[in-house]
């Protein structure tokens, strides 16, 4: 099974953008949960379309399992790479459960033919982000969590080796993004799971954080400030410096907490 994602002095803009928002990103990522942070602008989705292949290189290279991304069929590397896109998608007349199934499709025969076990995956993975209850219902009559939780169901039914989530809790209540934690902790376990999050009280219950920061001024030549696990000191000083002291980190029992520094007297 692939897993390893290595980012050789890249350089990344998105579609139609002159200069790099990314540069010299040397990043080598595998088995286990990631979570991008950093602030708004700082090309944490810039770099998770890069890494899904979404994005030529403007130097560098994206490698996975030491080949090129961008030499791999795109049908190998939609059954290698599954993608979870910030912008939530209307789906038309589809219901959850056909949007589930469009998962499934790297995986199916020149015709499409659904197999058994194509229907099982399914049903894990409406299972796993608890959308099964409304499997019928078209995507476009649901509410925004419960449209982001299929689309997630969608992502995880490709059962690739690596899994990339751009703010996955978006729109979710407390409870789902709870849930949603946990179950990108259990899939660490197994795929490369990589993630931007907004939230970094979520983010530092990743295995790992990579913490972007945007250049001083003007547009491009945002960077990677810090690498490290959640515990790790040069992680917490990086969060506070690129987020201007507008956060706390504290450690409550086994687990570390990122909290709003609002400075508030009552
Ligand atoms: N289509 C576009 N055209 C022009 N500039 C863009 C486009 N998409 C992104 N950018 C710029 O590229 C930079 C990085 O954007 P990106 O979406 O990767 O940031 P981000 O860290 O994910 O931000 P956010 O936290 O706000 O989601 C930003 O300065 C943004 O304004």
């Amino acid at each position: 099974m692939t897993k390893v994602l290595r980012c050789i002095d890249l350089a990344l803009a998105p579609e139609g953008v002159a200069e790099p928002v990314l540069e010299h990103v040397g990043l080598e990522i595998g088995t286990g949960w990631t979570a991008i942070v950093g602030p708004n602008g700082a090309g944490k989705s810039t770099l998770l379309r890069g890494l899904a292949g979404l994005l030529s290189p403007r130097a560098g290279r994206i490698e996975l399992d030491g080949r090129d991304i961008h030499r791999l069929a795109a049908r190998e590397r939609s059954r290698h790479i599954a993608w979870l896109a910030q912008q939530a998608e209307a789906g038309g007349e589809l219901t959850v459960r056909d949007i589930v199934m469009l998962g499934r499709l790297p995986h199916q025969g020149l015709f499409g033919a659904t197999r058994v076990q194509d229907q099982a995956v399914v049903a894990q993975a409406m299972q796993d982000t608890e959308c099964a209850d409304w499997a019928d219902r078209r995507l476009s009559d649901l509410s925004g969590g419960e449209r982001q939780r299929a689309l997630l169901a969608r992502a995880l039914a490709v059962q690739a080796p690596v899994l990339l989530l751009d703010e996955p809790t978006t729109h979710l209540d407390a409870p789902h993004q709870v849930a949603l934690v946990r179950l990108m902790r259990r899939l660490g376990r197994s795929q490369t799971v990589v993630s931007v999050l907004h939230d970094l009280g979520l983010a530092l219950a990743a295995d790992r954080l990579v913490v972007l920061e945007k250049a001083t001024a003007g547009p491009g030549g945002g960077h990677i400030r810090a690498v490290g696990a959640p515990d790790d000191p040069a992680v917490h000083a990086a969060l506070r410096d690129v987020f201007g002291g507008a956060i706390r980190i504290e450690r409550l029992g086994d687990e570390w907490l990122a909290l709003p520094d609002l400075g508030l007297t009552r």
